[in-house]
């Protein structure tokens, strides 16, 4: 599994060995000079809650005076935050496209001198040519660079950087009409000021795309390439598990030019298979088999989540997905209990059966131990160890026990959480095998749509016959 972790983690993070899009760093030198993108949201297909969001930047931007006479504040800047070859730089030109603004592109990285005072200027230059050339979006993307946390062993130079930065963002005049979209894969590296109102204070996640997203990004990027009628979209869009947009993009470029390579005048499937087979190869030395596979672990373990925390409900799902994200292959979305404070003994026997119920429903169905489970043991070891130590939910009674008695008594508590453990794991084996119908339906709906809301879950485990 853990090369199949690396694999997915490795097409998370494309490495540059295709062709570069037209969007990228076309006109990005040294002294930031702009372009004119002439993307649009039709462009960009999926992402359709952002792309909502974006058009009441885009309405801004277009009219500000309706806006500027309710007394509403023009949003300055825009963070998308999400894992790499997403759309982000795409989406950000879409906005320039349909406002016809400049669009200016840069990346953190390039603020970052070593000179005391480098950077800072080369943000002033950007920021004044922004202006002149307004209505401007800047992209900013890797902000992390330059927009990182600042620590007390402070570094002059990128805190200079840093400060120009927000000093240009707050010195924004109502009528300047820029836009700032900052990018970053990690949004908690970033300092709490660059975040605060009045600057970064929008924040957009950007997800990896699902089975429905890849089938519309297919189509995006195969629009005006010539297809042969036996080219599925949506078996593509399948088989294309754990791919980004950049993946996707890359494929039907592949493919047509493995089409021109072979003098045929259509793109057949033919091509595309092997144009998906360069592009996983040019990731690491693996093919898709391995990701079929690995799809269908993933899915029984989140089914198997799913399904138990349905049953034991203690706090209700939201999402179930097996879409990888940042080093998750698949999650079980649930509302944040952040509200509660007590839970009960039989609350937290439930959630350790809820943490228990994917590695279960591995063993039952595949009959093996894979390390899918990792986190999900830590947390249950954790629950484990507070019921003993903390709580006196076990038979070493009503005390806390810590420190210098944590070391004396490590194995009685320890004994103690597995017994615990032991319990809750051969209890939850047996919901799961009660429920062996509703585990199988409800893990192959999610290796076919991949996503699944509590309601389709609910639904289908009712459709089911008894
Ligand atoms: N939702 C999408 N619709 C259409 N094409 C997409 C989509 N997402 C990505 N692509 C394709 O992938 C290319 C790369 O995407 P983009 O550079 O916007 O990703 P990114 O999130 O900015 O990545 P990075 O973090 O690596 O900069 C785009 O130019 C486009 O061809
Ligand atoms: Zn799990």
């Amino acid at each position: 599994m853990n090369i199949i972790n690396n694999f997915l983690k490795k097409i998370n993070n494309p490495v540059p060995v295709f062709a570069q899009t037209k969007l990228e760093k076309e006109n990005c030198s040294e002294d930031h000079n702009s372009s004119k993108p002439k993307t649009t949201f039709r462009d960009v297909a999926g992402l359709d809650e952002v792309k909502e969001e974006l058009f009441e930047v885009v309405d801004f931007m277009k009219s500000p005076d309706k806006y500027i006479k309710m007394g509403a504040k023009i949003p300055k800047g825009i963070l998308f935050y999400g894992p790499p070859g997403t759309g982000k730089t795409l989406l950000a030109s879409a906005v320039a496209g349909e406002t016809d603004s400049s669009f200016f592109n840069v990346t953190g990285s390039e603020f970052v001198e070593k000179y005391v005072g480098v950077g800072a200027k080369r943000v002033r230059t950007l920021f004044e040519k922004a202006r002149k050339e307004a209505p401007s979006i800047i992209f900013i993307d890797e902000i992390d660079a330059i927009g990182a946390r600042r620590h007390s062993e402070s570094n002059n130079e990128k805190d200079q950087t840093l400060n120009q930065l927000l000093v240009e963002m707050d010195g924004f005049n109502k009528d300047d009409n820029i836009i700032i979209v900052g990018a970053t894969n990690r949004l908690d590296l970033l300092d709490e000021a660059l975040l605060r109102p009045g600057r970064f204070d929008r924040h957009i996640r950007i997800n990896s795309p699902n089975y429905n997203s890849r089938y519309e990004i297919l189509k995006v990027h195969t629009k005006n390439k010539p297809l042969h009628k036996d080219v599925d979209l949506k078996l593509l869009a399948r088989k294309t598990h754990g791919f980004n947009g950049a993946h996707l993009a890359n494929i039907a470029n592949e493919a047509a030019i493995f089409a021109v390579r072979d003098n045929s005048s259509e793109i057949t499937n033919y091509h595309f298979d092997k144009a998906i087979e360069r592009v996983i190869a040019g990731i690491e030395q693996k093919n898709s088999v391995l990701i079929e596979k690995e799809k269908k672990i993933v899915s029984y373990h989140e089914a198997g989540h799913a399904l138990v925390s349905n049953i034991v409900n203690i706090c209700p799902i939201q999402k179930i997905s097996i879409v990888p994200r940042g080093e998750a292959l698949g999650y079980v979305l649930q509302l944040p209990d952040e509200d509660r404070y007590i839970y009960t003994k039989e609350e937290l026997i439930g959630k350790i059966k809820i943490l228990l119920a994917g590695k279960a429903a591995e063993e039952i169905i595949f009959n093996h131990l894979s390390t899918g489970a990792k986190d999900d043991l830590k947390k249950v070891t954790d629950i484990a160890d507070q019921m003993v130590c903390e709580y006196g939910m076990s038979k070493l009674g009503f005390m806390t026990i810590e420190g210098n008695s944590k070391s004396f008594m490590s194995q009685q508590v320890q004994k103690e959480a597995n017994q615990i453990v032991e319990h809750c794991y051969k209890e939850t084996l047996k919901l799961l095998k009660e429920n062996i119908n509703d585990l199988n339906i409800v893990a192959n709906h999610l290796y076919d749509k991949e996503t699944m809301t509590l309601e389709e879950l609910q639904s289908l485990i009712q459709k089911e016959p008894c």
